[in-house]
């Protein structure tokens, strides 16, 4: 199914196919514009960076043609933010030549990602942002803004992408005009995301493919024939990635433009078909890791889809042709994309290559007619048609908010915004002479004077034969007029050889048409016509991802031209007529398409094993039919020897040549269907665990809702047991009144009243009754909830009045311990005053000491005891106050004021007496008060319990309160 890369440029993808274009000459610089207003008169709007910020959005663009305002609001001072109108976006297939009087710019659509969870974590900020749907305007300095045709934001689905920046350019592909949609950005900005998404968001490529098909179904006035090529540009080399021995490809050029060389296309059938191709070459692309992409694609490639189409029969009006190339760019890489050895190697690579697309892009939207280095990178050559205009050109620029990557954003906001610049003319392809239908169109006819030729034969050997018979009857006719018997014999012998000859011949003739009409009929399956059939969706063909290709073979893709399907359908061939008719009209195409969407487990699909059945018949086919020629020839060779040898030796190495090919596809057949029955069986078996499973999880689900169903049952029948409970004791109640009333009724009212009334009159007092039970049966329910509540609180309070009785006693006990402390205090005090009385009268008792007024003043039994001690207290107290006064002497002073040292031994003493006796008094009065606290505590704990928040506070309290008495106890002391 392979077209093979040996049929040459014809077949390039990136071949021009229109050399009477204008826009096909290999000088591309005349075939765009620059958009760049020169005068007031031009229709380019531009959008000049107001300045004010968030107040600049799409709807309030002004248009202004000022050339002035072209240059303001550019980051950091220069940057243009110039754009034309977003409503010259293509939309509308362009007759031959597009407008006169201008052309279309390249479509830009920028596309912001989400900040990536890495992004998070390193504390990125949203940098720039897309105000509007038209404006990127930046975070830190809003005047910096640029104008596009669409913005998305990071939460645009890749479908609503495809809609504005791709379907326009599929449905003019689909009508002859080349179309380019590619992706650009900074590594890791999600341009492998948009352009081939996953299964759950398909990118612009599957959503192309469908689109595609989808197209086809819509139009049931043409036919189509569709060619996928994919290629990858891989450190500046170029491979094939349907065709792993397709390496280090060539760049050629001619007249007409572009190509590469030795690409191999293969016809498509059915997106799933088109997809498996994709998943096939994915797996050859080169990937790998950076520090911000863990899946990088390490180079740019290049998904074609050939489209050619024809209108059916009558219609028929030449065929044209158009390219889609859906590229996905390698990221660009900066110094902080952490890379080393290979990895480094490719960047730079990478790097290169899109300086170079971004100098073309620079000098196109310059307009001057200056040179353009397309040849500078692989990837400006191969598009250099499509940049210079030949087809539409849609550029989607991925971006990431993150303020990490807000140079780089910036990098590629002003090469999108360059790109906007440059002014495309595209034009539909049409070919009234295409190649590829020659090429086909020579086929089939070879087909058909084959079989016209097998026919002649026949008319040869019927004209034989008739001479024969006409001997034969000569020669009777003779032998009645004595004729040689022996002669007669001979042209018997002669004649029944012939015929048997003629038989045989026959036979293998009609072996050779109906091989031939077989391969008419597989090639015009080739084909694509509108069906009601329906093209699988996507679901299904994306399951094709990862299936390998299914057509090694080059048989030389062909279509069926609807001149040949004419001298078929007017010649003899009724049964070729028919099948042609059928396979045409019926839409076999694609119902064997849409059969193809379901997967053969062992890999291949239905319809890539129908192609291979369908091929290893047509081989088939031509071995039989080159097998018979072979024959002829060699019977012939007795006139001609020389000239027969050599066909006929050609005709054994073609033979051969099929015979191995179908060898080699029989046995890819055999293997697929192993490995789909091995496939089969282990499917079978994941699904049957996959089912039980399943079952198992609902059984378990089943059991717990039961379970639960089953509790909510026991509680609500508990309840109607209470409930039941309840009701009887109630009816006893009720019975036992209802006696007593009929006892009272019996004994008293029903002799004196003996009315009904009087019953009723007791009915309505029981049920008043019964009204006033329920009632009291909701207070006792009350009261009991408010007795259970009383309940934990006084468990509370209990519990909080044997902590505070702990405490109480702790306090006794401290306070027993201190009344042991003051008694013995106390008697130290009566015992040092009796010591000081006995120094006193040592005092006095001593000659000239003149101490007779000190021992007045303490004299025992003038004043008594206590009268004395409050001396001394006061004494004390005036010395303490004296003490304070002094700071550093260490020489006690009397209260008098006069060194106790001058005082001699005597003062001293009495100093320190007087000392001792003040910290006694101090420590009794705090005892007392500690004593008095704890008294209170015990005494009024339950009032203190209604003042404070609580008794554990009030405790808590006093105990503070004995701390301050301790402290300032030992205070004291110290
Ligand atoms: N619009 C988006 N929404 C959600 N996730 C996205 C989006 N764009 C990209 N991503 C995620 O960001 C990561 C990088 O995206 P992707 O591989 O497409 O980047 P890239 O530009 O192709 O990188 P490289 O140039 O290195 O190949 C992927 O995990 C992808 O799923």
């Amino acid at each position: 199914m392979a077209a093979s890369s040996s049929r040459g440029r014809s077949s390039s993808p990136f071949h021009s196919r229109k050399p009477s274009s204008p826009f096909s000459s290999s000088s591309s610089s005349s075939s765009f514009k620059q958009t760049v207003p020169q005068s007031s008169s031009s229709a380019t709007t531009f959008y000049g960076g107001s300045g004010n910020g968030h107040g600049s959005r799409s709807g309030t663009l002004g248009r202004t043609t000022s050339d002035s305002m072209y240059s303001r609001g550019g980051y950091g001072g220069g940057s243009p933010v110039g754009y034309p109108s977003a409503d010259e976006m293509i939309d509308e297939p362009i007759d031959d030549i597009s407008r006169a009087a201008g052309g279309d710019s390249i479509s830009v659509t920028i596309r912001f990602r989400p900040l990536s969870e890495r992004e998070y974590q390193r504390g990125d900020e949203i940098a720039w942002y897309a105000d509007g749907d038209k404006l990127v305007r930046n975070e830190y300095n809003p005047a910096t803004s640029y104008a596009f045709d669409r913005v998305f934001g990071s939460f645009a689905e890749t479908h609503e992408v495809y809609d504005v920046a791709a379907g326009p350019v599929i449905k003019a592909a689909m009508e002859g005009i080349n179309g380019t949609v590619f992706a650009y950005g900074v590594t890791s900005s999600g341009k492998t995301h948009t352009m081939h998404g996953d299964h759950t968001s398909p990118g612009i490529i599957p959503l192309a493919i469908k689109d595609v098909f989808s197209i086809i179904q819509d139009t049931p006035g043409r036919e189509f024939l569709l060619r996928v090529s994919y290629i990858e540009i891989y450190n500046e080399v170029i491979n094939d990635l349907l065709d792993p021995t397709g390496q280090n490809l060539r760049v050629r050029e001619d007249a007409q433009g572009t190509y590469v060389e030795g690409i191999k296309e293969e016809v498509v059938l059915s997106p799933g078909h088109a997809l498996s191709f994709i998943a096939a070459g994915e797996e050859h692309r080169h990937i790998g890791s950076n520090n911000f992409n863990l899946l990088s694609s390490r180079s740019h490639t290049i998904f074609t889809l050939m489209i050619e189409s024809s209108a059916h029969g009558d219609e028929y009006d030449g065929v044209i042709f158009s390219q889609l190339n859906l590229i996905d760019l390698a990221g660009s890489e900066s110094s902080k994309t952490e890379t080393t050895g290979l990895r480094r190697k490719e960047g730079s690579y990478i790097n290169k290559s899109l300086l170079t697309l971004g100098t073309v892009i620079g000098k196109l939207s310059e307009g001057r007619a200056s040179h353009i280095p397309y040849r500078d990178s692989k990837l400006t050559r191969i598009l250099q048609s499509s940049l210079s205009g030949h087809g539409h050109v849609s550029l989607i620029c991925t971006i990431t908010p993150a303020s990490s990557n807000m140079e780089e954003t910036h990098n590629t906001l002003k090469f999108a915004s360059r790109a906007k610049r440059i002014e495309i003319y595209a034009s539909r392809n049409k070919y009234t002479e295409n190649k590829m239908l020659i090429s086909l169109s020579h086929a089939l006819k070879t087909c058909i004077l084959q079989i016209i030729d097998e026919k002649s034969l026949i008319k040869k050997y019927q004209k034989e034969i008739s001479a024969l018979k006409l001997e034969l009857d000569q020669l009777r006719r003779g032998m009645l007029v004595g004729v040689n018997p022996e002669e007669i014999m001979t042209l018997k012998q002669k004649l029944e050889e012939g015929q048997v000859k003629m038989q045989s011949r026959l036979e293998e003739e009609e072996e050779a048409k109906a091989a031939l009409m077989s391969r008419i009929q597989r090639l015009t399956k080739l084909i694509l016509v509108s069906s009601k059939n329906t093209i699988p969706g996507l679901t299904d063909v994306s399951a094709h991802l990862g299936s390998p290709s299914a057509n090694d073979g080059d048989n030389g893709t062909l279509l069926l031209h609807s001149d040949i399907q004419n001298e078929l359908i007017s010649s003899n061939f009724s049964a070729a007529d028919s099948s042609i008719t059928e396979s045409t009209q019926m839409g076999e195409v694609i119902s064997g398409s849409a059969r193809g969407a379901k997967l053969l487990t062992g890999g291949l699909s239905i319809d890539e094993m129908d192609l291979l059945v369908e091929r290893v018949k047509m081989l088939a086919g031509e071995i039989a039919f080159s097998t018979s020629t072979m024959k002829r020839l060699v019977e012939q060779s007795a006139n001609d020897p020389e000239s027969s040898k050599t066909q006929v030796d050609q005709l054994e190495r073609e033979i051969e040549e099929k015979r191995r090919q179908m060898r080699a596809l029989e046995k890819q057949i055999v293997e697929s269907n192993e490995a789909s029955i091995s496939n089969t069986s282990l499917a079978d078996m994941q699904q049957t665990m996959m089912k039980l499973m399943t079952q198992c999880d609902e059984k378990g689900f089943e059991l717990e809702i039961v379970t639960a169903d089953n509790r909510i049952l026991q509680e609500e029948w508990q309840n109607k047991c209470a409930e039941n409970k309840e009701l009887q004791e109630r009816i006893m109640l009720l019975e036992q009144q209802l006696a007593m009333a009929d006892n009272e009724k019996s004994s008293t009212s029903l002799e004196q009243h003996g009315s009904k009334e009087y019953i009723d009159e007791l009915r309505t007092k029981i049920k008043i009754q019964e009204v006033e039970n329920e009632k009291l049966k909701l207070e006792h329910v009350q009261i009991l909830e408010e007795n259970s509540g009383l309940c934990v609180q006084n468990q509370k309070l209990s519990e909080e009045a044997s902590y505070a009785k702990e405490l109480a006693s702790a306090a006794a006990v401290e306070l027993k311990n201190l009344a042991g402390e003051v008694t013995k205090l106390s008697l130290e005090n009566a015992k040092l005053e009796k010591e000081l009385m006995a120094a006193c009268e040592l005092a006095n008792t001593k000659p000239g000491n003149g101490g007779s007024r000190k021992y007045d003043a303490i004299k025992p039994g003038r004043k008594g005891r206590s009268g004395r001690v409050k001396d001394a207290y006061d004494d004390v107290d005036r010395s303490n106050s004296v003490i304070k006064e002094r700071h550093v002497s260490d020489v006690p002073q009397t209260a008098h004021g006069s060194n106790a040292r001058d005082e001699g031994e005597g003062g001293e003493l009495r100093w320190e007496w007087r000392c001792k006796f003040s910290y006694i008094r101090q420590q009794q009065q705090c005892f007392f008060l500690a004593g008095i606290l704890v008294c209170v505590n015990l005494v009024h704990l339950p009032a203190l319990n209604v003042q404070f928040a609580g008794p554990r506070l009030q405790i808590e309290f006093l105990l503070s309160l004995l701390d301050i008495c301790s402290t300032s106890l030992t205070m004291k002391d110290d």
